[in-house]
């Protein structure tokens, strides 16, 4: 081998050693860097009382705004702001908190990245994917201005901890994504006298308000009980662009330095509706405090954290659940639907997704689709009516109709649907298990997820 090649051989191994040791950093970063719910890291911090050279460069641009000004900067970098949700509206939030130099910013988030999270949750990255969310957008604040303290945790806010941990910081952002969730932050927010700048994202369209500011309403004012839980839609099944958490989450930051820095606060008792399909920025009024407030007015009935879950009657997480409505015999897991398939047994199958689903992904064989919402209608009881029909004249056989959805929820729906509807004794209806979701996973592992 020639001396030039050995040479770029030891160069090679030396940058492998060097990207080995730069992993092993990183793992320890995020052991190192998670944080017991029980420790107070904020309160022990310095308070400043003016800037160092390199801050005044740093921060110079937003320093000669008059309404942030040095004295502005300085009650930035001594505030403490909780960030709730390290995903779509937190990414922003946290990125653009950091860069204007907070002194302190927690960052709570019990999940860890997937794949799908990349579109709209930018702080974190393709080798982050598996990472502890709290933890990556931690790093990435770091990164961009190591004066901010950062503090992830890693941990579901609950009853439990969430005054502990709320009460160390000034102001609070709900950045999360469900309603058990959003009623605790409410009400922790009020017993620990903190502002919450509240903001959600959903499809092209998002929203921002902050509760208990300066004698402002509070969640429960505005919405004294819990919407049903089937009315509720995530981004996972709705969908949603990522430049609106984008909008919505910067907006929040945006509130938050604001109120930081002692200017006015623009939407206390306000709520804005932003459209980012018509393009359009909306401010409505919203009622004041509300004397019978269970928690904000003079005479609370609630006077410490209750049960979020039960109250709301729904998780406090948007993870999918999945729910058993049939009896066993009529449903077929997965691998039994491929066996069917496999045999070339004759059946009806009706996908109850939306077209927008059918067009990224579905099973390999002829099926119709039929929305859930659908399945009512009386054009859709008598396409599947006829078909029945035209295939019992084939066979004595009761007919197999087989329902399949994204995760086996809304299939077991349709199955009850049909059964209400049809008025044939000869067809057999079932769902598949875990629908579409379960065949990737136990049949076919090349089928897209989503
Ligand atoms: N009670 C809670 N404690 C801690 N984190 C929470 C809580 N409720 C929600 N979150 C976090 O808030 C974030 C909300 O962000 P977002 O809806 O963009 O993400 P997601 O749940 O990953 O989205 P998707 O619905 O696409 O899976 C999530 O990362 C979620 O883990
Ligand atoms: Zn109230």
């Amino acid at each position: 081998m020639a001396e030039e090649e050995i040479e770029h051989l030891k160069k090679l191994i030396a940058e492998k050693d060097k990207e080995i040791e730069k992993l092993k950093g990183a793992t320890n970063i995020q052991k190192d860097f998670l944080t017991h719910v029980d420790e107070n890291h904020v309160n022990d911090l310095p308070k400043k009382s003016k800037l160092s050279n390199p801050e005044i460069s740093r921060y110079s641009r937003q320093l000669i705004l008059p309404e942030i000004g040095i004295k502005g900067q300085v009650l930035l970098s001594n505030t403490s702001i909780l960030i709730v949700g390290a995903g779509g509206l937190g990414c922003p939030a946290a990125i653009y908190l950091a860069a204007a130099g907070v002194g302190c910013l927690g960052l709570v988030d019990y999940d860890e990245v997937e794949l799908s999270n990349l579109h709209r949750q930018i702080l974190h990255s393709e080798s982050k994917v598996n990472v502890k969310k709290c933890v990556s957008a931690a790093q990435a604040c770091t990164e961009l201005n190591s004066f901010v303290k950062c503090v992830p945790y890693h941990l579901q806010l609950n009853s439990s901890n969430a005054l502990k941990i709320i009460s160390q910081y000034d102001i609070v952002l709900d950045a999360t994504d469900n309603v058990a969730t959003r009623y605790l932050l409410n009400d922790a927010c009020i017993l620990a006298g903190k502002p919450l700048v509240s903001g959600s994202a959903l499809r092209f369209e998002g929203q921002l308000t902050v509760y208990n500011y300066k004698g402002g309403p509070c969640y429960r004012c505005l919405y004294p009980k819990p919407p049903p839980p089937e009315t509720v839609t995530n981004c996972s099944d709705g969908g949603v662009l990522g430049v609106i958490p984008g909008i919505i989450g910067s907006l929040q930051a945006l509130e938050a330095i604001k109120i930081a820095t002692g200017n006015e606060c623009s939407y206390n008792q306000k709520l804005l509706m932003y459209d980012g399909l018509e393009g359009t920025f909306r401010t409505i009024r919203l009622r004041g405090r509300q004397s019978t407030c269970p928690i904000c007015s003079d005479n609370p009935t609630i006077t410490q954290l209750i049960d979020y879950e039960q109250f709301c009657g729904a998780r406090a997480s948007d993870k999918d659940k999945s729910v058993t409505v049939l009896n066993r015999e009529d449903r077929l897991s997965a691998a039994d639907y491929k066996s069917l398939l496999d045999k070339d047994h004759p059946h009806i199958l009706v996908d109850v997704r939306q077209p927008v689903e059918v067009d990224i992904c579905k099973l390999p064989t002829n099926s119709i689709n039929i929305p859930l919402n659908d399945l009512h209608k009386s054009s859709s009881v008598n396409q599947l009516s006829s078909m029945i029909n035209s295939m019992s004249e084939e066979t004595t056989d009761q007919v197999p109709v087989i329902c399949v959805c994204r995760r086996g929820n809304d299939s077991q729906l349709a199955v009850q649907k049909i059964k209400e509807t049809l008025k044939h004794d000869n067809v057999a209806i079932q769902d598949i298990i875990g629908g579409l979701t379960s065949w990737a996973k136990t049949v076919d592992p090349e089928f897209p997820t989503y």
